[in-house]
């Protein structure tokens, strides 16, 4: 291995109380709001065909148009008690709310730009009031922060000449000041989810990075950063040049799942996943598949049983509510989860073989084992095979503790429970309490 200045400072997971509780959310919410949302996607009635938040960047939208649109906003719909209690009800943990997206829009009255809210017909604070909101409800709340800020004259894409580095100076101090009012502003906030630092402008600042990440941690104790932020001196991102994850979790999966539990590198890490296929701020129009709530659930399902959490986006509207598809998502997941969450809440992998029925969840810390069914065999019989030296003791529907599943033992250690073959409509958990031991042979039972 290298001997790097400013690669991963730790090998391995975080093993304090902050992380165990981000590790143990299993479901969160991530918001995509800003003036990206007066536009949904269109303009003059032609569609941009990329994702609606990058609508600036599309050839057809001139950025005067853009860049003065936020002089119409001023959602007078937004109410961040009914987003935080949809949330409550959807049974999410934690939310990731956009306070910039690489517009360089503020949705907190920024003191280092007067491209903010505050000075939009709006003029109030929304990101005050989504983070006090939903920590009121009980739902933790991270902050996504663009590091790439179209607005800013100072950014730069790459630093080729003096000029350029000279202009990225006073950008990293900007983006400095901004994090440090963030942070003080709402102290709430458990975490920060950086995005825009893929150019190389960013990767050639590796050292200043890393100096930035330790002073928001000591300004900030606890606080939670993925492996989006830093770069290491060689400009390597996520992982440093001796393939060391910077960052407290992998932060890579966007819009894709782990398929294996060797995918995820012993790393905690987190799923965030857009409804339609693509497109995280309002659009008008959902082009393509969008996923219904089963769909979602299997997700979700997947990511814990990997070690995970699955983070769902949701894009209001500019004036503030929410797509019926979405209010519809929240309300069925969240009557799932009010049944069911106790298979992903606290749950982890449980290295046991996977089957096709679906996925296993373990409850950390406890010899519970969840099933959580999304395809019945036409033979209604659900293999298991337990982990060596992992015996099963009961088995019952979460929904009916009292009444035990039999278990038909098979070879190898494994067994099959069997239930009806037809009648689902949604996935149901079935409960494994299990014990330490092996499966003793015959031979050696008859000599007990
Ligand atoms: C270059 O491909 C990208 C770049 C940025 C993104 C942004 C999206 O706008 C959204 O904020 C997502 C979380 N982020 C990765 C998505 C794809």
């Amino acid at each position: 291995t290298k001997v790097l200045q400013h690669g991963a400072h730790r090998v391995g997971k975080r093993t304090d109380a902050e992380m165990a509780t981000w590790r143990g959310y299993g479901l969160g919410q991530f918001i995509h709001w800003g003036v990206y949302s007066l536009f949904g996607g269109e303009l003059n009635g032609n569609y941009y065909n990329g994702a609606a938040e990058w609508i600036r960047s599309w050839k057809d939208m001139p950025h005067g148009v853009y860049d003065s649109a936020y002089k119409q906003f001023n959602p007078a719909s937004f109410n961040a008690t009914q987003w935080a209690k949809m949330a409550k009800q959807m049974g999410v943990r934690y939310v990731t709310f956009t306070t910039k997206h690489h517009d360089g829009f503020c949705l907190w009255p920024s003191k280092y730009t007067d491209y903010t809210i505050a000075n939009s017909p709006y003029k109030k604070d929304i990101v005050k009031q989504v983070v006090d909101a939903y920590s009121k409800e009980g739902i933790d709340v991270y902050l996504y922060f663009s590091v790439m800020d179209w607005h800013n004259p100072d950014w730069r894409y790459d630093l080729k000449t003096k000029e350029d580095s000279a202009a990225f100076e006073r950008f990293k101090l900007f983006t400095k000041n901004q994090l440090t009012e963030l942070l003080q502003q709402y102290p709430q906030t458990k975490g920060l989810w950086f995005d825009g630092t893929w150019d190389n402008s960013w990767k050639k600042s590796g050292a200043f990075t890393d100096t930035l990440e330790q002073y928001l941690k000591t300004l900030h104790p606890g606080l939670i950063i993925g492996s989006r932020f830093r770069a290491d001196e060689f400009g390597n991102r996520h992982v440093d040049a001796n393939g060391v994850l910077m960052g407290d979790y992998e932060q890579g999966w966007e819009r894709k799942i782990p398929k294996t539990y060797a995918d995820v590198h012993g790393n905690d890490w987190d799923c965030v996943m857009t409804i339609p296929e693509n497109g995280w701020g309002y659009q008008k129009k959902w082009l393509g598949h969008w996923k219904s709530t089963n769909e979602i659930l299997e997700m979700t399902a997947q990511c814990v049983s990997l070690g995970g959490n699955f983070v769902l986006n949701f894009g209001p509207r500019a004036d503030g509510t929410f797509r019926p598809e979405e209010v519809t998502i929240a309300k069925e997941a969240g009557d799932w989860m009010k049944i069911n969450s106790a298979a992903i809440y606290n749950c982890e992998y449980t290295g046991w073989e996977k089957q096709d029925w679906g996925y296993y969840t373990k409850k950390t810390g406890e010899n519970k084992v969840y099933m959580i069914v999304f395809n019945v065999p036409v033979s209604g019989s659900l293999k298991i095979k337990p982990a060596k030296n992992t015996l099963v003791d009961k088995a019952y529907l979460l929904t009916a503790p009292g009444k035990n599943l039999s278990l038909e033992k098979l070879d190898y250690g494994a067994s099959f429970i069997h239930v009806s073959s037809t009648g689902y409509k949604q996935p149901f958990v079935i409960v494994l309490e299990t014990k330490e031991g092996s499966e003793k042979s015959d031979e050696q039972k008859a000599k007990t």
